[in-house]
């Protein structure tokens, strides 16, 4: 009989043999839950700790080679050896997990869960990076045609183990599995074709949307709805009148991917990296997208003194018109793979309790001096949606940029009827 310690599990490499007589102390359970180590107890092979063979190394290069366990046959590994992650360091546990019948961690599961409606590009990848976090007991993804959410789901689910994340995924055709979400991302809806601009979609999402916030209302009455279907503004405002939920809990997802548009544009510049871009992009989801170039800087520096006037206002247009020119390229559909990170990590930052200042679709209210409508401004969010709309200093001709641009988006809404 020994001692499982903390130093145990440090060396145990995501995966640890013991024998039955083992005594796993408080401590060492926690670090395991922490580093998420899968611990087994085996009543006919002991093998000491810290001879457990090391499932799959994070880094090759950087581990020695296990020494073989003793009762290791010549090419034979120990029971479950084979179940590790690449990712498993400090990923959380999976709630199901036991040691000798007992769980290792908290029985009850109270992560928040998350429901994804549109089980297509945009919606798949989404639900797929929401998982990847692990801030959620599960996402539940719901799609009209018959199977596509619940294969997708667990196809996903099947790369749980390999990926490291412990957030379950489900999939459905009925609006009811969306009971008990805390957080509901609308991306289901038609997609530009080349060709088209996103307006030409308001007919035909209009009935998606408003058939899905019915069943968003009575399934899930106090969920925070992140929508994501074109066109933005109209669909957003479409989503806050037929659920009446309240402003603060209805939020249209597009600044946060204009603005890493723009700022992985200026990256291409070789100015900075794109995470040390910073830069907001207020306004619409389209034309009248206002990038303040007065608060754009690359590592704390002005990007007005780092890039040529001329050059950053062609950097300005391409962000702006990057969703035409992906749909152009692709000839069929629209982007996914950011407008899904994009979702992903609004979400994540309000499960987190709070957001840096970010772009959103949200209503106005007397902000900015614009009319009352749905425009991107720039908010904080916390676990209950737009916690505060932030000020931020424009200079007159951005501000009158951003008037301009609520007024389209309003003439644009009253003509939804
Ligand atoms: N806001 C943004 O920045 C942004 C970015 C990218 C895409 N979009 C928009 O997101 C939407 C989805 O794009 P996509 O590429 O995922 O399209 P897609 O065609 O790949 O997927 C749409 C999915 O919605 C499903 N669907 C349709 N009606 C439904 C309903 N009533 N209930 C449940 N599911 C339903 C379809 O079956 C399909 O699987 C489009 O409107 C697109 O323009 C917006
Ligand atoms: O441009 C589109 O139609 C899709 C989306 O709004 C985007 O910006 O990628």
């Amino acid at each position: 009989m020994s001692v499982i310690s903390v130093a145990d599990i440090e060396n145990a490499n995501g995966a640890l043999v013991i024998s039955a007589r083992d005594i796993l102390t408080p401590l060492a359970a926690d670090r395991a839950k922490e580093l998420n180590v899968r611990i087994e107890r085996s009543s006919s092979v002991k093998v000491s700790p810290t001879s457990a063979i090391p499932l799959v190394p994070t880094t090759l290069a950087a581990r020695p080679t296990p020494a073989a366990p003793p009762s290791a046959k010549p090419g034979s590994i120990q029971p479950g050896a084979l179940s590790g992650s690449l990712y498993r360091r400090g990923a959380p546990v999976p709630p199901q997990m036991r040691v000798q019948g007992q769980p290792v961690t908290a029985t009850r599961d109270d992560r928040p869960r998350a429901a994804v409606i549109g089980a297509g590009h945009v919606g798949a990848m989404t639900a797929l990076r929401l998982a990847e976090t692990s801030l959620f007991s599960c996402v539940t993804l719901v799609d009209i045609v018959p199977g596509l959410a619940a294969g997708l789901a667990l196809d996903m689910w099947h790369s749980a183990g390999l990926r490291g994340f412990t957030t379950r995924i489900e999939g459905s055709t009925d609006l009811a599995a969306l009971e008990g979400a805390s957080y509901v991302v609308m991306t289901a809806g038609r997609p530009r074709q080349p060709g088209m601009s996103r307006t030409d979609l308001t007919g035909v999402n209009a009935e998606i949307v408003g058939g899905v916030a019915d069943g968003i209302r009575r399934y899930a009455p106090r969920a925070v709805v992140v929508v994501v279907t074109n066109p933005l503004e109209e669909m957003t405002h479409l989503m806050a009148k037929r659920t009446g939920f309240p402003a603060s809990r209805v939020i249209g997802m597009a600044g946060v991917l204009d603005s890493a548009r723009f700022c992985s544009l200026i990256a291409l510049e070789g100015v900075a990296k794109p995470q040390d871009v910073d830069a907001i992009a207020l306004g619409s989801h389209g034309a009248e997208m206002v990038i303040p170039l007065s608060l754009a800087t690359a590592n704390g520096r002005p990007l007005e003194e780092l890039i040529a006037k001329d050059r950053l206002a062609a950097i300005v247009e391409r962000a702006r018109d990057s969703g035409a020119e992906v749909v152009k390229l692709l000839q069929k559909g629209s982007a996914y793979f950011s407008p899904a990170e994009s979702a992903a990590s609004m979400l994540a930052a309000m499960v987190k309790g709070s957001s840096p200042v970010i772009a959103a679709c949200v209503q106005s209210g007397g902000a900015y001096g614009v009319v009352n409508t749905r425009v991107g401004l720039p908010v904080r969010l916390d676990a209950n949606g737009v916690k505060e709309i932030v000020t931020l200093s424009l200079r007159s001709v951005e501000q009158a940029a951003l008037v301009e641009a609520a007024k389209s988006i309003a003439k644009r809404i009253s003509e939804l009827g």
